[in-house]
């Protein structure tokens, strides 16, 4: 069954909204965003998720300071690196982690084969930010990807998601954008995006 992740929550509410709708994964950004959200607050967030539902920090070329330093107060259950950091400084830092490639064209997908991370997610480039852009990329791009490792994100949301997971097959789905009212998370789309993606299952 497919996995879904919601990302860039900032309100408790957000976040009690996607647990108690089947969220398997959820997405905290400590990168320069304006999801972004301080260690404090995050921390406060995750004692909301049980422990059954995984908590991912967003970071764009963090150091390795910051990265052990969040993902130690925060209880984090993976790191997901959204910037150019390489697969040698992932190594380094040695903790539970998720790949991001930016995809513009095949050569991006082929890139995923030179990272050892966990998992490896395949975004829209960004445009403001690193990512968070809700713009979709072509998905057949990905048709030679092996399942298991694959996230797919970028411009997801409950009128495309089953359509996504058709052709693609991922692992997970993460979204923030197309969960989001005027810049800002809703709980009725949050429940549906979650409850799509389970029907396309059953
Ligand atoms: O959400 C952000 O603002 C963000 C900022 C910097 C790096 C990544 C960010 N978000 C990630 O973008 C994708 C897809 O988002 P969308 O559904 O297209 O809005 C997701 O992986 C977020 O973790």
């Amino acid at each position: 069954m497919t996995k879904v992740k919601i990302c860039g929550l900032m309100e408790p509410e957000h976040v009690q909204a996607a647990v108690e709708a089947g969220a398997d994964a959820v997405g905290f950004v400590f990168a320069p965003s304006r999801r972004r959200v301080a260690i404090a607050q995050a921390k406060e967030l995750a004692q909301l998720v049980p422990d059954h539902v995984m908590k991912i920090g967003v970071f764009v070329d963090a150091t390795q300071a910051e990265l052990e330093q969040t993902f130690r107060k925060v209880s984090l259950d993976y790191i997901q690196y959204h910037g150019g950091e390489s697969a040698e400084f992932i190594e380094k830092v040695g903790l539970p982690s998720i790949k991001v490639l930016s995809v513009h064209d095949s050569e991006d997908v082929e890139k995923a084969n030179g990272y050892e991370t966990e998992y490896v997610l395949f975004d829209t480039p960004g445009i403001e930010f690193r990512g968070g852009s809700g713009e979709v990329f072509d998905w057949s791009l990905l048709k030679e990807v092996p399942v298991e490792r694959m996230i797919l994100a970028g411009g997801l949301n409950s009128q495309n998601v089953k359509e996504a997971i058709r052709q693609v097959r991922p692992f997970m789905v993460d979204v923030s954008s197309g969960v989001e009212i005027d810049r800002r998370k809703d709980e009725t789309l949050i429940r549906e995006f979650i409850r799509t993606v389970k029907e396309e299952e059953s």
